[in-house]
């Protein structure tokens, strides 16, 4: 049981983070139809493109501030529930767009909600925030923009998400510079749909500290000891890369071979509700599924925190909480 591990995620997406039941619920304060994306309480999608789909129709179900405040605090009161103590959201100002309230207002809410699951809870939690790839490289720069003007406190990284199979990342390289030219934490999402070459590119064109997933990399040894070498962390996300189908069974997970192999990763939950998981059920996975062991596990939460986007302050804290 890892029920009582402190945990820490560093990959997931707060529209993403979305109980169908909370949806449901917004469905009826807007009337507005679910039967295209959510059937007997579980979202229909049989692949990414569709996948993409439900998530897009969950997020236009939030339309004002204190819609994202209480989406961004019933899910870390979940993540606080069990047993976590810093929490990374996935934050997309193209959603916030889409949703009619816009990017400021967005942020403004997801930032209230935190704030208030910090006060009752004290679970730290800061946004990372998303340019959407398939979206294209200008509006990737205008996210990383609007991330560079620091517009709330708690934005402390930038990160590329959407449809890795679309563009080359050498086209989002003058986003990345603005993000990271404005001292935000770099990430981005590699090698889930994509294989070895999309994380060699990840590397090569955008430096990050961290990658999103990077776990086709297993298609090329040689990328996996530079991962290590280079000491890129990884944000694993077990239960996604099998609802995906990026791998067939949690056996054939790479995983256990990165830990042995001496690479840090980390677990996450990435869109729970839409793979059927959760934070807490990734840390059960990793161990009745993979075998890890407590002590293994807690080297992962405390690999979370040392690579999390905070200040040096805060991390110290964090780490004499573990
Ligand atoms: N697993 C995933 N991969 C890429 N983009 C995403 N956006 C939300 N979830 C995602
Ligand atoms: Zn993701």
């Amino acid at each position: 049981m890892t029920q009582h591990l402190k945990k820490a995620e560093l990959h997931c997406h707060i529209e993403g983070a979305a109980a169908p039941q909370l949806v449901l619920a917004q469905a009826r304060k807007y009337n507005e139809p679910t039967e295209s994306f959510i059937r007997d309480g579980s979202y229909i999608w049989n692949d990414f493109t569709t996948f993409l789909h439900a998530y897009d129709s969950a997020s236009k179900l939030f339309r004002t501030e204190e819609d994202f405040a209480l989406l961004a605090e019933t899910y870390l009161t979940e993540l606080a529930e069990a047993g976590t103590i810093f929490s990374e959201l996935f934050v997309s100002p193209d959603h916030g767009e889409a949703s009619g309230l816009g990017a400021e207002a967005y942020i403004r809410g997801l930032g209230a909600g935190m704030e208030r699951a910090r006060q009752r809870f004290g679970i730290e939690s800061r946004m990372t925030v998303i340019g959407v790839r398939h979206l294209g490289a200008e509006r990737v720069i205008a996210a990383a923009e609007f991330a560079a003007r620091r517009p709330h406190p708690l934005i402390s990284g930038f990160n590329m998400a959407g449809d890795e199979r679309m563009f080359h990342v050498r086209d989002f390289v003058p986003a990345f510079d603005i993000a990271r030219d404005a001292g935000l934490g770099i990430t981005i999402h590699a090698g889930e749909l994509c294989g070895a070459y999309s994380v060699r590119d990840a590397l090569d064109y955008v430096k990050p500290s961290r990658i999103g997933h990077g776990v086709r990399a297993v298609e090329d040894m040689a990328l996996v000891e530079r991962i290590r070498d280079e000491g890129v962390v990884l944000e694993v996300c077990p239960g996604s890369n099998i609802a995906l189908s990026v791998f067939p069974s949690f056996k054939a997970h790479p995983l256990r071979l990165f830990v042995d192999m001496g690479l840090k990763v980390t677990l996450n939950s990435d869109d729970p509700p839409f793979f059927h998981s959760s934070l807490a059920r990734e840390y059960e996975i990793a161990s009745t599924e993979m075998g890890f062991s407590d002590q293994e596990i807690n080297q992962m939460t405390r690999t979370a925190i040392e690579a999390a986007f905070v200040d040096e302050e805060t991390r110290n804290r964090l780490l004499q909480r573990l």
